[in-house]
């Protein structure tokens, strides 16, 4: 009996301790290390919008969001600052470049500067670690080379590369174009229907099934229906996590059965189960066929596969890696494209004398056929229209990183733990480094390529830089190139009078109500 006592005493008295050190832990953090944190980063220059207790500066941020999406731009106006991130630019108005915020009880430093951006992008000491996303981003993105760090991320990134090399790109076109004449063929025929010439076409959606189309063949090859209907289940996991981004995000809520989380579990096994059975499918079909060729198919779902069966421990990945890897390519890779291919038809429509310049460049050197590789590589105009489009309607709007112990950062100490946001928008239209003309279309900046724009080689960071700089960039550019080309050759592009300029922050750069575009058709071919 007098053991028990004991025992319960024991018991009640380690319950005691644990709940004081989370209490203490708690303080810590909500009220402890915000307040240390603002002191030191207030002897070192750097201020910010005030922090609430729990919920850092997310209110005022959601407020200004709010208010901003209300508001319409006129459509000439391409300073989208304003409306897509205000908070930036409010609390950079105030506290100056580089300031303090907070999302929740997580500090953040906003930095538009491109030589702070080159010294965080190309570190490779790991003082800037991928921040570890909470579960929302994870379910629907996966835990793939873009979120890893140290070892993972290099056996990832290794395995990934030859996914992209020049040859397997190539080997890609002919997929690529047929997705797009697929997309063609619909417009015709919707042409046809309407009987009369010109159709309205709202060209975000258009571009997203276009270039959901193109990964799906190029992830999954001859499994592409299969893979069409998980990625059609990602999509939905996607906007249901999107959701409720904004949200305050308490550890450890995603275990609790809301009916948010209950909806979102079952949708994340569904994505998880389907991509399971693929590739266990692939397993099979070797199988049956002895593995004679060692193959396991020529796109990258085989490419990933092949490496889980590998015997090198550097190059190997284990089923859920291949999962997370799959998710990872679909999110990365067609909502950022698409963004690419919407806006690009915005600016053409709005600015004639280039689309004319573009068409004539690719008749002159693709003529009415259907271009390869080498043929898009010689579009000089087009390159220059495509990164112009990235740095105005950037698709990724921030790059972010944590740092994983205190650094040195220009002449700032930033602490470990603290987000830096390389804010991209505000990058690429600083007049100190693109002129005075910084907010206006003006491709032929780029005339000299990319180093050569700005007053900074890295005044340009659309698809990063350093040792994670974009792994799709080639693979994005070739289809974008592509599509434009094959579209330039059969049609000619208007902005419709029913286009409200309203370029929004949707995890990539949205046209929050589309971009209704009347498309002629050139020829009927
Ligand atoms: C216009 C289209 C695209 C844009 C603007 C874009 C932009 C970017 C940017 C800015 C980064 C760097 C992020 C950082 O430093 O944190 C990045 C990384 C990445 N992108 Fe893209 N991307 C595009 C298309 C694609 C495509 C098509 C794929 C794959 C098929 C892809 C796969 C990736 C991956 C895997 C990473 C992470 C690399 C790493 O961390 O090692 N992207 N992208």
């Amino acid at each position: 009996m007098m053991v028990y006592t004991y025992v319960g005493y024991f018991a009640a008295g380690l319950a005691v301790q644990v709940l004081v050190a989370k209490i203490l832990k708690l303080c810590w953090i909500v009220l402890w290390r915000p307040y240390a944190l603002i002191k030191s980063f207030e002897k070192q220059g750097i201020k910010g919008p005030s922090y609430s207790i729990l919920h850092g500066t997310l209110p005022e941020m959601k407020t200004l969001l709010k208010a901003a999406n209300e508001v319409i731009l006129d459509t000439n106006c391409h300073d989208i600052a304003q409306r897509v991130q205000p908070h930036y630019n409010r609390w950079s108005a105030e506290y100056g470049e580089v300031f303090l915020f907070w999302r929740g009880v997580q500090p953040a430093i906003r930095i538009a500067d491109p030589k702070l951006a080159k010294q965080i992008l190309s570190d490779k000491s790991g003082a800037y670690a991928q921040p570890q996303f909470d579960h929302r981003l994870l379910s629907f993105a996966g835990n793939g080379v873009g979120q890893l760090n140290g070892p993972d991320w290099v056996r990832h990134r290794s395995i990934l590369t030859p996914a992209f090399t020049k040859d397997k790109l190539k080997l890609m076109t002919k997929r690529m174009a047929a997705c797009t004449i697929d997309m063609i063929d619909d417009w015709k025929n919707r042409a046809r229907i309407a009987d009369h010439q010109n159709i309205t076409i709202e060209m975000s959606e258009e571009f997203k099934k276009l270039t959901c189309d193109v990964i799906t063949h190029t992830a999954f090859g001859s499994n592409y229906v299969e893979g069409g209907e998980v990625f059609k289940a990602q999509d939905e996991l996607i906007h249901h996590c999107v959701a409720t981004m904004a949200d305050l995000y308490i550890p450890g809520s995603r275990f609790l059965p809301t009916p948010s989380n209950r909806q979102m579990w079952k949708m994340e096994n569904n994505v998880n189960n389907s991509l399971r059975r693929l590739i266990q499918g692939r397993l099979e079909s070797a199988q049956a066929r002895g593995n004679l060729d060692g193959c396991y198919g020529d796109d990258v779902l085989g490419l990933l596969v092949e490496a889980s069966k590998t015997t090198n421990k550097s190059l190997k990945l284990t089923m859920d890696e291949i999962i997370d890897e799959c998710k990872q390519f679909f999110f990365s890779g067609h909502e950022t494209t698409a963004k690419l291919l919407t806006w690009t038809i915005f600016l053409l429509s709005l600015h004639q004398e280039w689309q004319e310049r573009l068409r004539e460049e690719v008749l002159t050197e693709c003529g009415m056929g259907i271009p390869d590789a080498d043929m898009v590589s010689k579009l000089k105009l087009l390159n220059m229209v495509l990164l112009e489009t990235l740095r105005l309607y950037c698709p990724v709007l921030e790059t972010l990183r944590e740092t994983s112990r205190a650094t040195k950062l220009g002449d700032f100490l930033i602490p470990k733990g603290v987000f830096i946001t390389i804010q991209l928008v505000q990058l690429h239209r600083s007049k100190e480094y693109w002129g005075e003309d910084a907010n206006d279309f003006n491709p032929l900046r780029f005339k000299n390529g990319v180093s050569q724009a700005a007053k900074h080689p890295n005044a340009f960071l659309g698809f990063g830089m350093g040792p994670r700089t974009c792994l799709g960039q080639n693979f994005a550019m070739l289809e974008v190139k592509l599509v434009l080309s094959l579209l330039l050759q059969r049609f000619s592009f208007f902005l419709s009078p029913e286009y409200k300029h309203a370029p929004a922050n949707y995890l990539t750069m949205e046209a929050q109500y589309g971009v209704p575009t009347i498309v002629k058709p050139l020829l009927s071919k």
